[in-house]
C-alpha cells in the first residue's frame, strides 16, 4: 500500500490526475483500452473537471470505458445519481460515446439492476476475469467505500460480483461492486480529503486490528494490483506518525 499525503485537495487532485493519465497510457498501450471505474459522491467532482478540461488532451478518451463502483437507487436525472454527476463533470465535456459508459440502471429493482450490471461487465470482458485497469474509490466519514456500508451484508460478501444492499441508516437501497471484485483490479486508488474523514482514516489506515464490519474500507486490498491512498493533511491529522 502506498500512502500519499498532500497539503491541499488541489495538489492531491493534480497528482491523482497525472497518476490516472499514466495508468491509462499503459493500459491503452498494452490492451488498446482503459477500463476505468468511477467513484461517486462529492469528492471527485474537481478531479473529473480537471481531467475533462486541463488534462483533456492527455488521454485518448475514445479508448476509455467508464464504469461505476456504486450507485444510489434514485432516477438517473436525480442530483444524487452518481452517473449524473459524472455525466456533467466528465462525459458531456469530453463528448464520450454512450456505448463507452456503463451506467447502473436504476429503473430496475435494485436486485435486478445489480444482476444486469454484472452481466454488462461480463459481456464487456467477454467471459474473461473482470479485472479493471483502475478503480477510483471514495470513503465516507463512516469508513464505507463504494456502497459497502458498515454492518451491512455487503461486508461479508465473498463473491466477486455486483450486489444490491439495503442501507438501514439511509433507509435506501444501493447497488455496489463487492470488495472481492474491487480487489481483482490492477490499480485501486482512494481519493479522500477533509477533516471529517480523519477519524475513519485513523482506523482504516492506522488501525492495528481489522474490523471490517465497522470499517469496510479495510476490505480493500488488491490481490495482485496496486493500492494507493491519495489523502490530504486534514484527513490524516489523527494518524500517528
Ligand atoms: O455515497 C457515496 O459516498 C462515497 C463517499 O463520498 P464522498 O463525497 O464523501 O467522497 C462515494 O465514494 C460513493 O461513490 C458514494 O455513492
Amino acid at each position: 500500500m502506498n500512502l500519499l499525503i498532500y497539503k491541499t485537495p488541489e495538489e492531491l487532485n493534480q497528482d491523482l490526475a497525472d497518476y490516472i493519465i499514466k495508468v491509462a497510457e499503459v493500459s491503452i498501450e498494452e490492451n488498446d483500452r482503459f477500463n476505468f471505474v468511477l467513484t461517486g459522491g462529492n469528492s471527485p467532482k474537481r478531479l473529473y473537471n480537471l481531467l475533462a478540461t486541463e488534462c483533456k488532451h492527455r488521454i485518448d478518451w475514445e479508448k476509455v470505458y467508464f464504469f461505476f463502483g456504486d450507485e444510489r437507487n434514485v432516477p438517473s436525472d436525480d442530483e444524487n445519481y452518481n452517473g449524473l454527476m459524472a455525466k456533467k463533470e466528465l462525459f458531456d465535456k469530453l463528448e464520450i460515446a454512450e456505448d463507452h459508459i456503463f451506467y447502473i440502471n436504476t429503473t430496475l429493482a435494485p436486485e435486478k439492476a445489480a444482476i444486469e450490471y454484472k452481466k454488462a461487465i461480463d459481456n464487456h470482458f467477454k467471459g474473461s476475469d473482470p479485472i479493471f485497469d483502475f478503480i477510483l474509490l471514495g470513503m465516507g466519514d463512516d469508513a464505507h467505500t463504494a456502497s459497502i456500508f458498515p454492518h451491512t451484508k455487503l461486508v461479508k460478501n465473498e463473491e466477486a460480483t455486483v450486489s444490491s444492499v439495503f442501507v438501514e441508516k439511509l433507509n435506501t437501497y444501493r447497488i455496489s461492486l463487492t470488495a472481492p471484485l474491487i480487489n481483482k483490479a490492477e490499480n485501486v486508488a482512494f481519493l479522500v480529503f477533509g477533516e471529517n474523514k480523519a477519524e475513519a482514516i485513523k482506523h482504516v489506515i492506522g488501525g492495528e486490528v481489522k474490523d471490517f464490519d465497522t470499517y469496510p474500507s479495510q476490505l480493500i486490498d488488491p490481490i495482485d494490483g496496486k493500492l494507493t491512498w491519495f489523502v490530504d493533511e486534514a484527513a490524516t491529522k489523527l494518524l500517528e506518525s
